[in-house]
């Protein structure tokens, strides 16, 4: 929009409004004295006035003008009648508008509505506009979200309007104390004074502390909410969901853009409040003092609000830079202290060191850059406050000298108008941050509407289970690469009481069954059936208790052996976990173990070789004695004999459906039926006899594909 096409119409609907107030004074200048402006009348005539503005700016000027103009347009009507009521109702003064207007009031009244909403403007330019529309609404819903802390909320505004007007009458008893002492003295006026002071003072500390308790409890209490929620969102996202999202990004949503979310209510919002219901009080008071001194004051704040607008806007940008350049460093750290084995096995920990290095310098530059400017911005504002500190006093030594002020109330003048431009640079700080905090809840919001993209499972609960599965014509792209297929019309079966190989080369699609089978992607055609229905109609609890795999490096939780064998199941005996302990030949070590059952194997297992990681999930899953068991090249890191006294157990298992992914020889040799996956296509299946007899692939590949054990043959 261009700037000078604004100030014409600022200088038209000014020109407007004097012609009104022009009118006003002419008229009471026909009826001589009979004619007098009461308050009622004054609202009346600047409703009128608003209408009339309101219609000319809508009709002359363009939309996106307009509707800049609107709050400038409200301003200026409503400042004179605003102005009066607060003179007559809270001071009981005398007024600048009514009986008769002064026309220096109504210049003040203009001027400061003017500069109030260019200060706006500056503060937040129009093209913000959408966006600030955007962060309202945002704004609303983390409002709206803490609907159940309304009783704690209210009770804090409550404490904080109180506090806000009991700190912004202290000034006025702190100038009433100088004057006391400086003219005449009388004891009662002056004890009087300070008494008020002390009360004054007490009330604002005692209401302070009482609204950030109440606050900061209401933070916390929309803190838990808001993370149980997300958290629980998080859980029902479908497993691609988390492939797409990494696990630092995601936890960052669910802890600090929670906690920034729940800021910009509890905190900014009541730092705003506060500010704005004491500049309001503050206003009114240096009002009542004397109204040159408040008219310049009003000619500093906008300047130094575009000061502390450039400021924060550079402000934000280098936090942005400073935010990416610790999340590099963070992630630097934390990944080469991860891998540190493999750092030193490859002697790279000078090179390490220099990316740290690098990446600290890169933080360092920042931060130069931005002491620099932050120590420019504290002296140019200093600048500004000072030529105006100055213009100040020999304005009110003026005054004073003309009788129209006491140094006391100069003092307190003085006093109001340094709190006044703290409280106004809060506000403008605070609506930013509101604005800033308020995009983390669109992020926590985003997550927290996200409907997980698989079909919701059903509740079919039946009440025998065979285990039969069907692959019927199952196509599967994964959401990562849709164009591609993963499996391509594979029709397989798998049958109770059963053991079915899965074999082929690396990448055939082998895994991609078993993830089917587990439901964490949907096929894009075709469907898996068992016992003739589709997975997705069971009851989801239903279908994990009949159904465990172990994959080839599975993940165990920090606890003792015990919660990781036992996990997700309730009221499980100690018996129980000894005994499916012994079939996956995992009770023998676990005895060796410092605390045997309750030893703590440390983060993700960590504690445990790979191959006893194994057993203790080979362990978890038949603890559970489920229907269909899926062992996704589950005994890979057993010793031979191991292998051979957990495969004894499991193909003693009568009924089982047991679909297993090995490239042992033995093992599939075992197996009651095996399927060749290459290229996501069935490329052959039958008994190992079947296929050898065959002499088609499974026969050439024999060797390329498996590892023939040393004993056999
Ligand atoms: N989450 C995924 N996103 C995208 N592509 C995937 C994903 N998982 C597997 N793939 C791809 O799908 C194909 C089949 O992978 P799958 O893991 O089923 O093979 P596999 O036969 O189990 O291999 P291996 O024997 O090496 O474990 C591979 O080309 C693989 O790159």
């Amino acid at each position: 929009m261009a700037t000078g096409s604004l100030w014409h119409a600022y200088g038209a609907l000014l020109f407007l409004d004097l012609i009104l107030w022009l009118s006003l004074f002419t008229s009471l200048l026909c009826f001589e004295g009979s004619l007098l402006v009461n308050l009622t009348w004054l609202w009346i005539f600047r409703a009128f006035s608003w209408f009339l503005l309101h219609a000319v700016s809508s009709v002359t000027l363009d939309k996106t003008m307009h509707k800049l103009l609107k709050p400038w347009v409200a301003l200026l009507s409503f400042v004179p009648p605003v102005f009066d009521m607060t003179q007559t109702l809270a001071l009981g003064g005398t007024c600048g508008f009514s009986p008769v207007p002064v026309p220096c009031m109504v210049g003040l009244s203009a001027v400061t509505a003017t500069l109030v909403h260019l200060m706006w403007d500056k503060a937040f330019p129009s093209k913000k506009v959408k966006q600030e529309q955007e962060a309202r609404v945002l704004l609303m819903r983390v409002i709206h979200y803490s609907k159940p802390d309304y009783p704690h909320l209210g009770t804090a505004f409550i404490f904080l309007i109180l506090a806000a007007l009991f700190e912004s009458s202290i000034p006025y008893y702190v100038g009433k104390i100088i004057d006391g002492l400086s003219g005449e003295y009388k004891h009662d006026n002056f004890l009087w004074a300070v008494a008020c002071m002390s009360f004054y003072s007490f009330g604002s500390s005692m209401f302070s502390g009482l609204r950030g308790g109440m606050f900061m409890c209401s933070l916390s209490r929309l803190n838990k909410r808001i993370r149980h929620m997300l958290f629980q969102n998080l859980m029902k996202q479908e497993i691609s969901f988390f492939e797409e999202n990494k696990p630092g990004s995601l936890t960052s949503r669910l802890v600090s853009d929670t906690d920034k979310m729940g800021r910009s209510v509890a905190m900014n919002v009541n730092v705003l409040l506060r500010s704005l219901v004491k500049t309001c009080g503050m206003l009114v008071q240096m009002l009542s003092l004397s109204w040159q001194l408040t008219l310049l004051t009003c000619v500093e704040m906008p300047i130094l609000g575009v000061i502390q607008n450039y400021y924060n806007n550079y402000s934000q940008k280098t936090s942005r830079e400073l935010q990416d350049c610790q999340a590099e460093i963070e992630q630097l750290a934390s990944s080469t202290i991860r891998s540190v084995k493999t750092v030193r096995s490859f002697r790279a920990e000078a090179q390490e060191l220099k990316r740290y290095q690098e990446a600290m310098d890169k933080k360092l530059q920042i931060l130069k850059r931005k002491g620099i400017f932050s120590a420019a911005h504290l002296l140019l504002r200093r600048c500004v406050t000072l030529s105006l500190r100055v213009a100040m006093l020999l304005l009110g030594r003026r005054l004073i000298s003309s009788g129209q002020l006491s140094s006391g109330s100069l003092l307190a003048f003085i006093l109001y108008q340094k709190d006044m431009l703290t409280n106004m640079r809060q506000l403008v700080y605070v609506y930013g941050d509101i604005l800033n905090t308020v995009w983390s809840a669109e992020k926590v919001f985003k997550l927290l509407d996200r409907k997980p993209n698989v079909q919701e499972a059903g509740d079919w609960v039946p009440e025998k289970l065979d285990g039969r599965i069907t692959f019927d014509n199952v196509t599967l792209s994964y959401p990562a690469r849709p164009e591609w297929e993963a499996l391509k019309s594979v029709s397989i079966e798998l049958s109770p009481g059963k053991m079915t190989a899965l074999v082929g080369p690396s990448g055939g699609g082998k895994t991609s069954c078993v993830s089917l089978l587990q439901r964490f992607y949907e096929p894009q055609r075709g469907q898996v059936l068992l016992d003739g229905a589709p997975l997705n109609e069971y009851q989801h609890q239903y279908l994990c208790s009949q159904m465990a795999a172990v994959s080839q490096n599975p993940v165990l939780f920090s606890g003792s052996v015990k919660y990781n064998i036992a996990y997700g199941l309730h009221d499980c005996t100690m018996d129980r976990v000894i005994e499916a302990a012994k079939k996956a030949n995992a009770h023998d070590f676990i005895c060796t173990l410092s605390e045997g059952y309750e030893t703590d194997v440390g983060e993700c297992g960590g504690q445990l070789s790979s191959g006893q990681k194994q057993t203790i999930a080979i362990a978890r899953v038949l603890i559970r004695n489920p229907k269909i068991l899926i062992l996704d090249e589950a005994t890979s890191n057993l010793d031979i004999h191991t292998q051979h006294a957990i495969q004894e157990v499991l193909s003693g298992s009568k009924g089982q459906t047991v679909l297993v992914i090995a490239h042992r020889l033995q093992t599939i040799e075992r197996a009651d039926h095996i399927i060749l996956l290459e290229d996501g296509m069935v490329i052959e299946q039958g008994t190992h006899e079947q296929l050898m007899a065959e002499r088609g692939r499974y026969f050439q590949f024999r060797e390329k594909l498996f590892m023939v054990d040393p004993d056999e043959n």
